[in-house]
């Protein structure tokens, strides 16, 4: 399980994480989902004990990260799977790591194995495309077979075959009782991947609850209506408790459909000039949600990589 109470690190005048608290339970994928600059990388950091808070604290099954007895065997990350010596063989990387970690040199074999590099063992590292060196990233988490495991953007820049492999392997590693977190900027892969969900925007905690939740809430359906008489309008739907947002010249009214609309503007007499019913999507939802919290905008080749995987899952669904 990992804790965050009031977690906060500031870099001069950047709040990087502002007072974040949630929590991490094991058996399950849980998704930590916020754009670019949210603060994710950072949060993690802090719980790996690399980054120092400024406030608050992160805690892994109940202790700081430096008061573990033996860290790789309780906690394993992936930051960043260009992290490797480029002339070491995959296999030579992890037993130098195995080694400075007390660990069992006969676990390489077996994580390698785990990964399927088993084939490329002796290749040079340097030589590993992005998917291989992030297998490689994956079988290091892995040495200690520790029960929790933080993944930072792990699908990023992958093809969709590399993606729904990670996908796939962290969902067993969490059906083992393992602690999962992983990071994306994208819900629609967090939705595929995650069943529970920690969403930040500026560092600021918007929502955890289980995926299923969030994605309803995310696309909820909506009507837009314009009329002359807006303030009329706004007041005949309010009066019924009905939420309403203004859009430019027009209402967007939450929760109810275009028929009990339209047939609330008949009763008071109100012109229309259109009903319309939106279909929100995910990411438009989630980009909305996260307000403006966006730091700068992603990468649209990954974007796509990762459209490309979510239809590729769907479509072995059989849906
Ligand atoms: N070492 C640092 N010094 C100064 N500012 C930093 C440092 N590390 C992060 N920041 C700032 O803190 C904020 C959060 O960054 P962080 O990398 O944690 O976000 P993120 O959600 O992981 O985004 P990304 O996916 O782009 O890495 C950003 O505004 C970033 O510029």
């Amino acid at each position: 399980m990992i804790e965050a109470a009031g977690l906060t690190k500031r870099y001069g005048r950047t709040v990087a994480v502002d007072n974040l608290s949630f929590t991490v339970q094991p058996g399950r994928v849980t998704g930590f989902l916020g754009p670019n600059g949210a603060g994710k990388s950072t949060t993690m950091r802090m719980i790996l004990g690399l980054d120092r808070p400024t406030g608050g604290e992160a805690k892994i099954n109940g202790k700081r990260y430096h008061d573990l007895h033996h860290p790789l065997r309780t906690v394993g990350a992936l930051l960043d799977a260009k992290w490797v010596h480029p002339n070491r063989s995959a296999r030579a990387h992890l037993r130098w790591m195995a080694k400075s970690n007390k660990l069992p040199a006969a676990r390489v074999d077996e994580v390698l194995e785990l990964v399927g590099l088993t084939s490329v063992a002796n290749k040079r590292a340097g030589a590993f495309s992005l998917g291989m060196s992030q297998r490689l990233g994956i079988a290091a988490a892995l040495l200690g077979d520790p029960e929790v495991l933080l993944f930072d953007e792990p699908v990023n820049g992958l093809d969709p075959e590399g993606i729904l492999w990670i996908r796939k392997f962290m969902q067993r590693l969490a059906t083992e009782g393992r602690t999962v977190l992983v990071s994306s900027h994208l819900l629609s892969e967090m939705s595929l991947t995650a069943s529970e969900l920690i969403v930040i925007g500026r560092g600021k905690l918007i929502a955890q609850s289980s995926t299923e939740e969030f994605v309803s809430r995310a696309t909820e359906n909506t009507v837009k209506v314009r009329s002359p008489q807006l303030p009329a309008l706004r007041q005949a739907l309010t009066g019924e408790g009905i939420e309403v947002r203004d859009d430019a010249d027009a209402l967007v009214v939450s929760g109810v459909d275009s028929a009990t609309v339209g047939e609330l503007a008949a009763k008071h007499g109100v012109v229309l000039h259109e009903l319309s019913p939106q279909r929100g999507s995910l990411e438009e939802a989630f980009m909305q949600l996260t307000g403006d919290s966006v730091e700068y905008h992603t990468d649209i080749t990954d974007d796509h990589a990762v459209a490309a995987a979510a239809a590729a899952e769907l479509m072995s669904q059989g849906k």
